[in-house]
């Protein structure tokens, strides 16, 4: 699969504006004055090496460590103009703007309809039965699942299936609630080749209507899907730009070495 199309980021105002984000667990200085924007319709690979603050920085955007005990932040998330640590902002609205995709496929153990219709239907998102159904076939359909599951839908539970197939569920209910961003934790890090070709090439089609921030160990992974990349390292976001200047022409000599694979 080749992935060419590139954002055009100074024509889109941003989705989310990071500025000056510091982040602790108890002593430990996690998030080192991280600043970013995230794009509508872009695909932003965050690398680097193990505990450099990846996924730090990802929970950070929908507000997943509200209730770790010892966290404390500094600086500035803004979605749209809005601070998200606004006491205006309903941390559950918030969190649905947003789909989270994890390392290993975490399907319901229930059927693969209700695993994409469960949270449509908590949030009261489709109004009839027959609303929900275009709507389970619509996420589905995008998840590049409808085909292989739409005799099975009420038979089938979601770890009955391949794990490459689990990964395209749990990607199917992340859309199911409508978000605007996707949140993807290594989401091919425990799935074999052929299973992670299919849900590249899905993300590629996903980002004209979402922004997507993929944390990813795969180098290649980054330059066959991302639009842009960030590299961070020790909790510092040392270079973020276009996929080919980060990787070829990266100026920081903590970059330069682990794109060589001399760290990591
Ligand atoms: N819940 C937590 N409590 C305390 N420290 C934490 C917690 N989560 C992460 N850390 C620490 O914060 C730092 C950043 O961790 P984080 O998981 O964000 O890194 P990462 O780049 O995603 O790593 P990996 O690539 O190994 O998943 C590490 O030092 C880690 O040990």
């Amino acid at each position: 699969m080749q992935h060419s199309a590139t954002v055009s980021n100074s024509n889109n105002a941003p989705i989310m504006e990071i500025a000056g984000l510091n982040l602790w667990y108890e002593d430990t200085h996690a998030l080192k004055d991280v600043s970013f924007d995230l794009y509508p319709s872009e695909i932003l690979a965050f690398v680097g090496p193990s505990g450099c603050g990846k996924s730090t920085a990802l929970k950070v955007l929908n507000r997943m460590h509200d209730h770790t005990p010892g966290v404390r932040i500094t600086g500035s998330v803004q979605m749209q103009g809005t601070d998200i640590h606004d006491p205006d902002i309903d941390p559950p609205l918030h969190r649905r703007r947003f789909g989270w995709v994890a390392q290993k496929p975490n399907p319901f153990p229930t059927t693969i309809w209700h695993n994409v219709s469960y949270g449509p239907r908590i949030h009261g998102l489709m109004q009839t039965k027959a609303d929900m159904a275009a709507h389970v076939e619509d996420c589905l359909r995008r998840a590049h699942l409808w085909d292989e599951v739409k005799d099975i839908l009420h038979k089938a539970k979601g770890n009955d299936l391949s794990g490459g197939q689990q990964q395209r569920l749990c990607i199917a209910r992340a859309l199911s609630t409508q978000p605007e961003v996707l949140l993807m934790d290594e989401p091919t890090g425990s799935i074999d080749p052929i299973a992670t070709a299919k849900i590249e090439e899905l993300l590629t089609g996903l980002r004209v209507d979402h922004s997507i921030i993929i944390i990813t160990h795969s180098m290649m992974e980054a330059r066959r899907i991302a639009d842009r990349v960030a590299f961070f390292h020790l909790g510092a976001l040392k270079e973020i730009g276009p996929v080919t200047q980060i990787f070829d022409h990266a100026t920081s000599p903590e970059a330069r070495r682990f794109f060589a694979g001399e760290s990591g």
